[in-house]
């Protein structure tokens, strides 16, 4: 909920995997939005000589860092999503990080309107509150699984496991304000962006 008057209108955009959060989000940034995208801050912290290195060492041992200091993303998916006391080890390392310099970056931004770019929006809870408005990307089930064994080259049975870890669609579909539908290609959903665009614009001008 918008309480301070100096902060951004923040949109919520979130998921499942594969959806087209980025894709929805790239759009966005074209049109003017600032884009926080909690993705690649965990990417960041986790990059050779990450903030959250040390702790991941530490937690898990060498084995799951690589030979130039980065978290070993491949040894550690395999693990995170076959086992959940794993995942929760490595989501209590980096989500208090990963809350916090989103946060940072929401308030540094100057643009018409913030989208907060967050996989896991509904199922953590604690950013709904940061969004004055929540984008949820929705694509039908095996539209969503090919799109990830494509562009990750991961086995279908993996997709699946990480997808049966998140948010069903309906309990995200239950949450959204605005949904964009991305079972179509992507200029039906850059449409969708292009409109939603101008609603944002005129919430966020309402606002200042
Ligand atoms: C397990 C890791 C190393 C696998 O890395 P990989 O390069 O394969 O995936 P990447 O980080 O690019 O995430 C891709 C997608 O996986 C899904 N995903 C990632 N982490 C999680 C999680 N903890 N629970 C459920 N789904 C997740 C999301 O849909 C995300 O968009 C990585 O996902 C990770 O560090 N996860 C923990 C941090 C986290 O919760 N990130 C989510 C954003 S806040
Ligand atoms: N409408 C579409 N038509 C065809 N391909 C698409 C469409 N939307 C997205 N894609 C492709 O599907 C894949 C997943 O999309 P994207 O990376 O945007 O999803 P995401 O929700 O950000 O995924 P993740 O949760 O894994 O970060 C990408 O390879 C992307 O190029």
């Amino acid at each position: 909920m918008h309480t301070m008057s100096n902060s951004p209108y923040v949109v919520g955009l979130t998921g499942g995997i594969g959806s087209g959060k980025s894709a929805a989000a790239d759009r966005f940034g074209e049109l003017g939005a600032a884009i926080v995208d909690t993705d690649a801050i965990a990417h960041a912290l986790t990059a050779p000589g990450g903030l959250a290195i040390p702790a991941i060492r530490a937690a898990f041992g060498d084995a799951l860092i690589t030979p130039d200091g980065a978290l070993d993303r491949k040894a550690m998916r395999d693990r995170a999503f076959a086992d959940p006391n794993e995942r929760r080890r490595l989501e209590a390392i980096l989500h208090p990080a990963i809350g916090a310099e989103s946060a940072r970056q929401v308030s540094a931004a100057r643009a018409p309107y913030v989208v907060l770019v967050v996989p896991l929006l509904v199922e953590s809870g604690k950013y709904r509150e940061r969004c004055d408005s929540l984008c949820v990307v929705d694509c039908p089930i095996d539209v969503q699984v090919g799109r990830v064994m494509t562009r990750s080259r991961l086995p279908e049975e993996q997709v699946r496991a990480i997808m049966a870890t998140q948010a069903s669609r309906e309990q995200r579909l239950a949450a959204a304000d605005e949904v964009i539908d991305n079972g179509g290609d992507l200029a039906a959903l850059i449409a969708q962006v292009d409109r939603l665009h101008e609603k944002y614009l005129a919430a966020a001008r309402a606002l200042a």
